[in-house]
């Protein structure tokens, strides 16, 4: 992973707010409480007969599957997508052994407005009145530091998971910019300015979401879109994902064993020329099961600049965006949330 300055996930100027002590918690308190919540919440997948697209990644029509799916949805499962099932259960103990520790033993890796890695609510949460059901754990660069905050003498463990984790979620989003820029018809040259080592910054983002005692009042994590090129989730033990598609509404994305949940970001947006939609996404609770998700996300570095790529090759296409590096971007969306994919477009006289 690149430094922490260059990949900030959170912002600096937001302020620090604590998650509640969900293992004493009974009943949903006001602060956390969504009257509206579930409203918008309907099914509309109900009847089987849309549903969000479950790809094959050795399927010889992958690229063709993967740009449909990420024009049409911005988002897909995926099968045989090469993340081994070891390394999803190191995963899986690891976060559920971090999120069941006592909060006090948390709170030592707690977030701070200098450093945006570790234990603390989901980015977004200043921006809404009500507080979200959900706590959680972001690494950038490397969890050591404030793993050892948590464990002093036992926390290689979790570092160990989270790197493999790293390291086979970037092999598999590094495909998966090949088949889409392919599919753009973006070329092999500019690709190499987007992948490997010095052209990508990761972050992990763990997110647990406690058994909740009235879940259609509360809500996991309000919509919002990603700001990367690619996301990659691992959800565990219950869904709760939904993503909104144009047109038709919310969809809960099930579990499906063995698949993976990939999402386009607001950065793979702007680079499509807004041909890829950046999937709009939210995520529910539930009264039934303890839910965690594991997430990667791939960004650009600070300094790289994003602008369309597609009107290169494509010389009736106008720019729908400004150029701008990640990091103006990223000051943007830290202050205007989801008004700032519109900020950056270049409007239409
Ligand atoms: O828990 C989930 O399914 C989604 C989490 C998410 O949207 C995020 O971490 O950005
Ligand atoms: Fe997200």
């Amino acid at each position: 992973m690149a430094t922490s300055e260059s990949c900030a996930v959170e912002t600096k100027t937001l302020p620090i707010q604590l998650p509640l002590d969900f293992s004493s918690i009974q009943s949903v308190p006001e602060s956390h409480a969504w009257p509206e919540s579930n409203e918008d919440q309907v099914e509309n997948n109900g009847d089987g007969s849309l549903v969000l697209p479950i790809i094959d990644l050795n399927d010889p029509k992958a690229m063709e599957l993967i740009g449909y799916a990420c024009e049409n949805w911005g988002a897909f499962q995926l099968k045989n997508h090469g993340i081994s099932k070891s390394v999803i259960e190191e995963l899986e103990v690891e976060t559920k052994r971090l999120f069941d520790l006592p909060k006090e033993q948390k709170l030592k890796a707690l977030r701070s407005r200098d450093n945006p890695t570790g234990y603390g609510t989901f980015w977004i949460t200043p921006f809404f009145q009500q507080r979200m059901w959900q706590e959680g754990f972001t690494i950038i660069a490397s969890a050591v530091q404030d793993a050892k905050k948590i464990w002093p003498n036992d926390y290689q463990r979790f570092c160990d998971a989270m790197k493999k984790f790293e390291d086979e979620s970037r092999v598999l989003i590094e495909k998966l910019i090949h088949l889409s820029f392919k599919f753009l018809g973006i070329s092999e040259e500019e690709e190499k300015n987007w992948v490997g080592p010095n052209n990508h910054a990761g972050a992990i983002q763990l997110n647990s979401y406690p058994i909740c005692p009235k879940p259609e009042n509360a809500m996991g994590i309000a919509p919002h879109t990603d700001t990367s090129i690619f996301t990659l989730l691992h959800q565990s033990q219950s869904s709760g994902l939904h993503i909104f598609k144009d047109g038709s509404g919310w969809f809960t994305v099930p579990l499906v064993p063995d698949t993976i949940v990939i999402n386009t970001g607001d950065v793979l947006h702007m680079l499509s020329n807004a041909r890829f939609k950046s999937a709009l996404h939210k995520v529910s609770v539930n009264n039934v099961k303890h839910r965690y998700s594991m997430v990667y996300f791939y960004r650009p570095t600070m300094d790289q600049v994003v602008s369309p790529l597609v009107p290169k090759n494509n010389s009736d296409e106008e720019p729908r965006f400004r150029a701008l590096t990640f990091k103006e971007y990223v000051g943007i969306k830290d202050k205007y949330l989801d008004k700032a994919l519109s900020i950056v477009s270049i409007k239409e006289d």
